[in-house]
């Protein structure tokens, strides 16, 4: 659906992007990590035709089958009503604070699907319900500040869904969010893609939601793809030393199980009883809280991944937390 050969985006201070390329076929989940700075949000806003003025961009970048790189606005205008979306880090300051979110969501079925107001309303109900916002009806005619950051992220999404994009590409869309709600949103999205058969290019720095969203996964650094596999080959045996960096830097949750756990750079985050502030549930909270239980002393610690990274690592040398 997306091919992108020889990408590169130079600024008048230098290059930006160099020779970036990847594929996403339709139904396909897609990761994007590095570091800040590494040209993410530039690699997805040059796919979306929407790399700022001042910048040049050369390459190929095919969108089934057209040459989409050097096209005119309203060719990329078409292709962005219709096929492809975009979801951003921020929710709140992605949503118009003065509208109701129903009437945000329904303005594009109206303006680019042509439906009737009444239609357009039925269909971002059933947005928001396969979303999974709480109480869709009332939801419609609230405004951002009146819901929470993950179901203003919901929101969006849904918004991004209205025109039934073939690819969706999400910048950092959990970054905001706290681990649980965060969790959700990655659940919900490899759910949308497989159930849409859309491509999805998820961009983060959160190692953990890339590893349980993604098949693929491309690691940029300093405008250069420095490695590109599988998903979960990448995160187990990285090849190149930016990667593997990242990976001891940022341990993952998902990859405890699997591997010896690094050493956390670093101090614990402030005190708070995990076993009952955990944020985590199901198998992760419950290991989570055995291993707090487990400890010779009790444990004061923050209930977010990298008090648990403390807590798993503490527990695997023996010592107390
Ligand atoms: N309009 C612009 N003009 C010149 N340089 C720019 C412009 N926009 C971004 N850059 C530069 O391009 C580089 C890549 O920026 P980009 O926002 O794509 O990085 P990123 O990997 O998404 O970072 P982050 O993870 O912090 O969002 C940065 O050095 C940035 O300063």
């Amino acid at each position: 659906m997306i091919e992108v050969e020889g990408l590169s985006i130079t600024s008048a201070a230098g290059p930006i992007l160099r020779d970036v390329g990847l594929h996403v076929a339709p139904g396909e989940r897609l990761g994007v990590v590095g570091e800040s700075g590494s040209g993410k949000t530039l690699l997805a806003m040059s796919l979306m035709g929407m790399v700022p003025d001042g910048l040049s961009v050369t390459g190929s970048i095919r969108i089934d089958g057209a040459e989409m790189c050097g096209a005119d606005e309203s060719a990329w205008r078409r292709l962005r009503a219709r096929r492809m979306a975009m979801i951003f880090q921020e929710p709140m300051s992605a949503l118009n604070p003065l509208r109701r979110v129903g009437d945000t969501v329904a303005e594009p079925l109206i303006r680019h699907l042509g439906l009737a107001p009444r239609a357009a309303r039925d269909k971002a109900l059933a947005l928001f319900d396969e979303t999974g916002i709480l109480d869709p009806e009332r939801r419609l005619s609230q405004y951002p500040h009146q819901l929470s950051g993950g179901q203003r992220q919901r929101v969006l999404i849904a918004l991004a869904l209205a025109c039934d994009p073939e690819l969706l590409i999400a910048d950092e869309p959990t970054t905001a969010l706290d681990a649980n709600v965060a969790l959700r949103i990655t659940r919900l999205l490899v759910r949308l893609a497989e159930e849409r058969r859309m491509g999805l290019l998820f961009i983060s720095h959160d190692l953990a939601a890339v590893s349980r969203t993604t098949e693929r996964l491309m690691v940029m650094y300093g405008g250069d793809v420095v490695e590109t596999g599988a998903t979960a080959e990448v995160l187990r045996a990285p090849a190149h030393p930016y990667t593997a960096g990242l990976l001891s830097a940022r341990p993952s949750l998902a990859a405890h199980g699997k591997r010896r756990l690094p050493t956390i750079p670093g101090s614990v985050p402030p005190p708070q009883e995990l076993p009952r502030g955990c944020r985590f549930s199901g198998r992760c909270g419950q290991e989570i809280a055995r291993c707090a239980a487990e400890m010779p002393q009790p444990v004061t610690t923050a209930p977010d991944s990298w008090a648990a990274c403390h807590l798993l690592q503490a527990r695997a040398k023996g010592a107390g937390a």
